[in-house]
């Protein structure tokens, strides 16, 4: 079996070639001619899947190992009798964790913290639906809007978007890219919502950027200059908006959910899949492809207030300014689509909050609910008398 499968897909020769033999090129370079001859297609978001890439070829299968299926003609497929996987959640705490840590490097600068702040999430599913939970566990207030889950679930519990604009300080766009129909997504967040925004609100994207109009946003941005903006996800990526990149306060690109766990998994769910497709056996097990993370274990002490041991427990693991510079360099060096490409295909290694231990000596065991709530590991260390006994 002839796998073609995306550059950018980690541990592809390790799973796939169990399966077959794996030819790898970059996504952006896959084409009609790359899988005329190959019996599977493993991508990532950048290659479109459609009528015109598949239909002079003899593919049984298409997985992609990402959250995301905007890119993939679904009914071109099934039509063809081609399979069809993705990769449902894979980077779901991964895309959280960006979140946590971009709004608590701007509350860092806004000298507020995010406690004072209610943030409105728009699409409530996998990575919403987990942001929501740690954001609450962090005693922060909340609105969720979902009307497909609403109308589905009964409407308890979700409000709807205007209400979210009207009354929060910090929205969070976790939305699919759905081009027609009730649900439809295509900016969402539209001229005239942007204009309602009140003064002071975040914006923050990291579903997809056709989800938000851009230009209404650089112009808010720009000419009254009263809200802000944290965006992972573009319109016309990598050729993105260079003066609307210049506006935000945090700007990555479409690298929210590039952890290192979140991308093995997506492989892992593809590799699974295919391997069923085919009727082979999937004999490597997810945990055999994650690494050891680089930075295990931090033992706290006394002396931290919670935000401040926060942003030291985030930024130990993962920190957004480094994306945000990554792209101004590499955009200033090789022009905006180059740099955004290099950047993603260069990503440094990053592991997600929940692979960090964070030990807590006797005078930091204040520290405990909110770093679990942030999502990570929490070992307590029990206070002992002077005997060396534990008190406890
Ligand atoms: N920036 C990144 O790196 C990154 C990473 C992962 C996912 N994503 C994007 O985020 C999206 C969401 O991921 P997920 O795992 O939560 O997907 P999901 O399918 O689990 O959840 C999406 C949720 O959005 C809701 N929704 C659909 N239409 C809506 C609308 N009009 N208004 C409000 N809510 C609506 C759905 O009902 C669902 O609950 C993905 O489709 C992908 O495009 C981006
Ligand atoms: O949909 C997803 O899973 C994410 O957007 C994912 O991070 C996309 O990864 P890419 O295709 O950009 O490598």
């Amino acid at each position: 079996m002839r796998i073609v499968v995306d550059a950018n897909v980690p541990e592809a020769q390790r799973c796939f070639g169990a399966l077959g033999e794996v030819v790898s090129v970059p996504g952006r370079e896959i084409d009609a001619a790359t899988v005329r001859d190959a019996d599977a297609l493993v991508v990532r978001s950048v290659t479109r899947v459609d009528e015109d890439l598949v239909g002079d070829s003899r593919l049984r299968f298409v997985g992609t190992c990402t959250i995301g299926t905007d890119h993939v003609d679904t009914r071109a497929l099934s039509e063809r009798g081609i399979g069809f996987a993705s990769a449902p959640g894979c980077n779901a705490e991964a895309v959280v964790d960006y979140v946590l840590a971009s709004l608590a490097t701007l509350a860092e600068r806004g000298g507020f913290w995010l406690a004072e702040r209610r943030v409105g999430i728009v699409g409530v599913g996998n990575v919403g639906g987990r942001l929501l939970a740690r954001l609450q566990a962090l005693g922060i207030d909340c609105l969720a809007c979902d009307p497909p889950r609403a109308e589905e679930e009964g409407g308890t519990g979700f409000v709807d978007l205007d209400t979210l604009v009207d009354d929060c300080d910090v929205l969070c766009l976790h939305t699919p890219l759905v081009q027609e129909g009730p649900h439809a997504t295509r900016h969402l967040l539209d001229a005239c919502r942007i204009a309602e925004l009140t003064p002071g609100t975040l914006v923050l994207n990291a579903g997809r950027g056709d989800c938000v109009d851009g230009r209404a946003l650089r112009s808010r941005l720009s000419g009254q200059g009263d809200i802000s903006a944290v965006l992972d996800v573009w319109e016309n990526e990598p050729a993105i908006d260079a003066a609307l990149r210049d506006q935000a306060a945090l700007a990555t690109p479409h690298v929210a959910g590039y952890s290192l766990d979140g991308k093995l998994r997506g492989t892992h769910q593809v590799y699974r899949a295919l391997a069923r497709h085919v009727g082979l056996p999937a004999r490597l097990g997810e945990a055999d492809l994650m690494p050891a993370p680089p930075v295990p274990r931090l033992v706290l002490d006394g002396g931290l207030g919670v935000e401040e041991a926060l942003r030291l427990c985030m930024r130990s693991v993962y920190d957004p300014r480094r994306d945000h510079d990554a792209l101004e360099h590499l955009a200033r060096t090789w022009g905006m689509a180059k740099g955004f490409d290099a950047c993603r295909a260069n990503y440094p290694l990053r592991r997600e909050f929940s692979t960090l231990e964070v030990v807590l000596e006797a005078a930091a065991t204040h520290l405990a609910e909110p770093l679990a709530a942030a999502g990570f590991q929490i070992t307590s260390h029990e206070p002992r008398d002077s005997s060396g006994e534990c008190n406890a």
